[in-house]
């Protein structure tokens, strides 16, 4: 049996997918989980790759199986179970290893957990990892926040295990402490808003053009096949396409209408707020996951006011250039994001990099990235992908019929939280003079907070305060 490289402890879905792919990639692993079944259904799983895994029943196993200086990743929740295993696992210990967490944290706990293992000679790493259990089992995108040395020491393997792009993996370092975590939550909450978008156009295409499920599969299977290829379009085309198992016909039928959500597109919205930046497309998609928990609510308005919504008349190409110019507003607002936090905490992100490793493995892996990629990398004016010029043409095109769709479907009734919060967004950054004036001489009057004059003169105050 070839000694470990790596140990990892936890053994869900991501885990032991995780560790199933560095053992197929020739990495030998260590493994353990907290309880038992897991570790047991892990090792079947892992036979054909026997020679470079070892299975230890306990933590304490697991740490002595590593050889100094350690590596080891945990895929538990990154919360208060997080916590506990670090008060666990520290005494066992030695100055120089590594602790990673490979889960989704808040990246502000990732910092206070990097000091904590600082201090104590240790290493810490917050390792955002995207692709699901099927990513995370033949190839993530990574993006790893750290010191360079633990980069140093992790890269090798990292790499190994990542999703290429064209024979690169996707992987990188985003910079120290929590750089890997927040980037890894902006990428969950460009997902949201991108899933949301999905859903508001199958909302309208089924309800309003009166397509079935298989009709708007085939759609968004054709789409797939273009500007908007994307992962989150490909599996939107087999979802909606895929039977009940229980004979109640299309699978989306089936299913409730309460969306989960376990925090990165709220984590997102707030740290975009505390930023003074905003997220409006992802807190549109943040609103309707928690809104769809308010079915009591929303049968009792239904019954109060009406459920009544009219047909609607769509152009399958217009949407698509809709689609298109919502989707690059939605990175460009991530993007934006990114950028407010670098300069907050010195990290020194690197926007065409992150688009470069977030074209393969992920959740948002998209055609449009390779073209976001390439926006950053010839310089977008002012670090702004809305001013990019290979993006003129596709907003061009897309904004009207965006407009189009927005103004027909609300006048029908349908809701776009997120589609219409990209309109706004556009529509209020290419005001050069917007409705802040009047902001500022209310605030003024009511708490006399003065206010910038255009001709630069020095008079702060309304004349209600002369
Ligand atoms: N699922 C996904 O698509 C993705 C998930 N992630 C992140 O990966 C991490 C793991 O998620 P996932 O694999 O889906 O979750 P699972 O529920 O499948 O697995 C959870 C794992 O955590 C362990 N665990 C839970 N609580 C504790 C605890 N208090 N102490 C020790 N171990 C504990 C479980 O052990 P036991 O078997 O004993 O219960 C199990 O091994 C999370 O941080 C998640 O946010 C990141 C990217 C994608
Ligand atoms: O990180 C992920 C994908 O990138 C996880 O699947 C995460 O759980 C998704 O977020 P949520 O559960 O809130 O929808």
């Amino acid at each position: 049996m070839a000694a470990a490289r790596i140990g990892v402890y936890g053994l869900g879905t991501m885990g032991a997918a995780l560790a199933l792919n560095m053992a197929e990639k020739g990495v030998a692993v260590a493994v353990a989980n907290r309880s038992p079944g897991p570790l047991e259904a892990f090792v079947a799983r892992a036979e054909p790759f026997a020679a470079r895994i070892t299975a230890c029943g306990s933590l304490a196993e697991l740490i002595a199986a590593l050889p100094a200086p350690r590596l080891l990743l945990a895929m538990i929740p990154s919360t208060a179970p997080m916590d506990a295993f670090l008060d666990e696992v520290m005494p066992l210990l030695e100055r120089g290893d590594t602790v990673i967490d490979a889960g989704n944290a808040d990246f502000h706990a990732t910092r206070a957990r990097a000091a904590r293992l600082e201090a104590a000679g240790l290493q810490f790493v917050g390792l955002g990892v995207s692709g699901g259990e099927e990513g995370a089992r033949h190839g993530p995108s990574m993006m790893f926040g750290g010191s360079e040395a633990s980069w140093q020491a992790l890269e090798p393997i990292l790499s190994r295990i990542a999703a290429p792009y064209e024979g690169a993996p996707c992987v990188d370092r985003m910079g120290p402490d929590g750089a890997g975590h927040f980037v890894k939550t902006v990428h969950n909450g460009i997902e949201y808003a991108d899933m949301q978008m999905i859903a508001e156009v199958y909302d309208l295409l089924r309800h309003g053009a009166g397509q079935s499920p298989a009709e708007i599969a085939a759609q968004f299977g054709r789409w797939s096949k273009g500007p908007l290829e994307s992962y989150l379009f490909e599996i939107t085309a087999t979802v909606l396409a895929a039977e009940d198992s229980h004979g109640a016909g299309p699978v989306v039928d089936a299913i409730l209408d309460r969306a989960g959500q376990k925090g990165t597109g709220r984590w997102t919205v707030i740290e975009a707020v505390r930023l003074g930046q905003s997220a409006t497309l992802i807190e549109g998609a943040v609103a309707a996951r928690a809104w769809s928990a308010e079915g009591d609510l929303r049968a009792a308005a239904g019954a109060a006011f009406g459920t009544e919504r009219d047909a609607l008349q769509l152009d399958m190409n217009a949407l698509e250039a809709a689609l298109l110019a919502a989707r690059v507003l939605e990175y460009a607002q991530g993007f934006r994001i990114l950028a407010a936090a670098s300069a907050e905490y010195a990290w020194d992100l690197e926007a065409a990099r992150i688009a470069e490793i977030w074209r393969a493995g992920c959740i948002i892996r998209a055609r449009l990235l390779d073209d976001i990629a390439g926006a950053f990398r010839d310089g977008a004016p002012e670090g702004q992908l809305l001013l990019a010029p290979r993006f003129a043409p596709v907003l061009a095109a897309g904004i009207p019929a965006l407009r189009a769709l927005v103004a027909q479907a609300v006048a029908a009734g349908y809701p776009l939280p997120v589609l219409g919060a990209a309109l706004a967004f556009w529509d209020t950054l290419r005001q050069p003079r917007g409705t802040a004036a009047l902001i500022q001489a209310q605030r003024d009057f009511f708490g006399r907070h003065g206010f910038d004059r255009v001709d630069g003169q020095d008079a702060r105050h309304g004349p209600w305060w002369d």
